[in-house]
């Protein structure tokens, strides 16, 4: 057996739902994520993707089945500071400028070994728009400074909510070299797409949301 097939996933989904007024929303759904790793989150709208990536996040609780990380049973705290969200809300302060909006995540957080708040902003094309207002910046612009708070700061697995929507070609180009950087890194992430989604390196494992 090889090393790979013996490796404790960081994330195993076991039945996993979620339930709202007792009733499903998606589930039970079973996967496993390694390090390392990325795979896709497929399915119609409605059928549950965002329910998914805010219940991972520990924004909501587990319905019915079991969720692992790292072999042990989910805690939010276990996972907290290893894990990243990006949502339909990006969770930027509007009056606060991109420089600002990552200073304080970083301060709240810390930093990933390497990283600077001017490199990451540089690196999402938002050099010249770092003390810019976020309330002023265009919707692509907002997304960008979203993705460099994300190569900010330290975590292993990324929950990637519609990554794309917004982006122009280059920053659809962008996220593909971010995230590949990421898997490469031995970091892992769950992404949902209603695009056409390509990387490099072979398929990604894809996860069904039951409709
Ligand atoms: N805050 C909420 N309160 C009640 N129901 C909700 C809430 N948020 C989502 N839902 C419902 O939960 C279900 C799953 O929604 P979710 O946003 O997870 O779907 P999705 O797969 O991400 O959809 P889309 O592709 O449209 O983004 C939908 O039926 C939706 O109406």
């Amino acid at each position: 057996m090889t090393a790979a097939a013996t490796a404790v996933p960081l994330l195993e989904a076991r039945a996993l739902s979620f339930l709202r007024a007792d009733e499903p929303v998606f589930g039970p759904l079973d996967f496993s994520l390694g390090e390392g790793e990325l795979a896709l989150v497929e399915g119609d709208n409605g059928s549950g993707k965002t329910t998914l990536l805010r219940l991972l996040a520990g924004l909501l609780h587990v319905g019915a089945g079991e969720l692992y990380w790292r072999g042990a049973p989910w805690r939010r705290e276990a996972c907290a500071g290893e894990t990243l969200l990006l949502g339909h809300q990006l969770g930027l302060k509007g009056d606060l400028s991109p420089r600002e909006n990552l200073a304080i995540a970083a301060g709240l957080h810390g930093a990933r070994e390497g990283a600077s708040v001017a490199g990451a902003l540089d690196e999402v094309g938002l050099a010249g728009y770092e003390d810019e207002p976020v309330r002023r910046l265009s919707a692509g612009q907002k997304k960008r400074a979203a993705l460099a708070r994300l190569l900010l700061l330290p975590g292993t697995l990324w929950l990637l909510d519609e990554p794309y929507a917004n982006l122009d070609r280059a920053g659809i180009a962008l996220v593909n070299r971010v995230l590949e950087r990421h898997v490469d890194g031995g970091g892992s992430a769950l992404v949902t797409s209603h695009g056409a989604v390509s990387f490099h390196g072979g398929e990604p494992r894809r996860i069904r949301m039951h409709a």
